[in-house]
């Protein structure tokens, strides 16, 4: 009985969220000196609107789903790496994307593993929010540590701004690197060093 209620309102909530973007669109473009009824633009508001439910969809999504399925291999409690993950974001400041790769690194605790897969997705879900590169390379962390409780996570990213390459400073192919670290790799030099120079990509 419950469900197809539930199913309406979502879709008329998806609906109202739609016109509404719409309408700032379209007086973005009138506030321009555009005209948005020409024929390039005429449909633009929608386009945008959609755009924006697409790449802004992760907000609702807790990215800890993803690692619920937990395969158990006793005595692996060693290093695992998943690099260059691709991703997409857009910076909260400007609303422009930023896009590079992640690399993922995290020791077992328990023989708790997760599927490789699931690692791409965390970070896919993190990067459909208004975000910064900081705190998208805290929620990969936090989602992992929380779910499969580790010894230890790793999380680098390396990312381009657009921001900071087509407007502004124009500082055009810099990268920002954001590097955080749970559990074990914040107090053990050693593993800490080892496992940051995986992920790298140098040993
Ligand atoms: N820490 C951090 N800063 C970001 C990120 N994305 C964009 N920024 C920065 O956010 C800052 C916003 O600064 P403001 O002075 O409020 O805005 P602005 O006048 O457009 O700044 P400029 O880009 O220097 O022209 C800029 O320095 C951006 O480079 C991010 O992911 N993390
Ligand atoms: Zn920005």
């Amino acid at each position: 009985m419950n469900t197809i209620p539930t199913d309406i309102d979502a879709l008329e909530a998806e609906r109202l969220q739609r016109e509404a973007i719409m309408k700032a669109v379209h007086d973005i473009l009138v506030a321009l000196g555009e005209d948005p009824t020409r024929e390039g633009l005429s449909d633009t508001p929608l386009r945008v609107a959609k755009m924006y439910q697409e790449v802004f969809s992760g907000r609702d999504e807790d990215p800890r789903a993803h690692l619920q399925t937990v395969f158990q291999e006793d005595g692996h409690d060693d290093i695992v790496i998943v690099r260059d993950i691709l991703f997409h974001t857009m910076c909260e400041h400007h609303l422009l994307p930023f896009f590079g790769k992640a690399h993922i690194a995290y020791l077992p605790e328990g023989g708790r593993l997760t599927g490789l897969s699931k690692l791409a997705r965390v970070v896919d879900t993190v990067s459909r929010r208004p975000q910064l590169q900081e705190r998208l390379t805290d929620e990969i962390a936090d989602a992992i540590n929380d779910a499969l409780a580790p010894q230890g996570v790793m999380v680098m990213v390396e990312a381009e701004h657009m921001c900071m390459a087509m407007r502004g400073i124009k500082a055009h192919g810099s990268k920002t690197i954001t590097l955080v670290t749970r559990g074990l790799f914040d107090t053990d030099r050693d593993r800490r060093a080892e496992t940051l120079s995986l992920l790298k990509g140098l040993a």
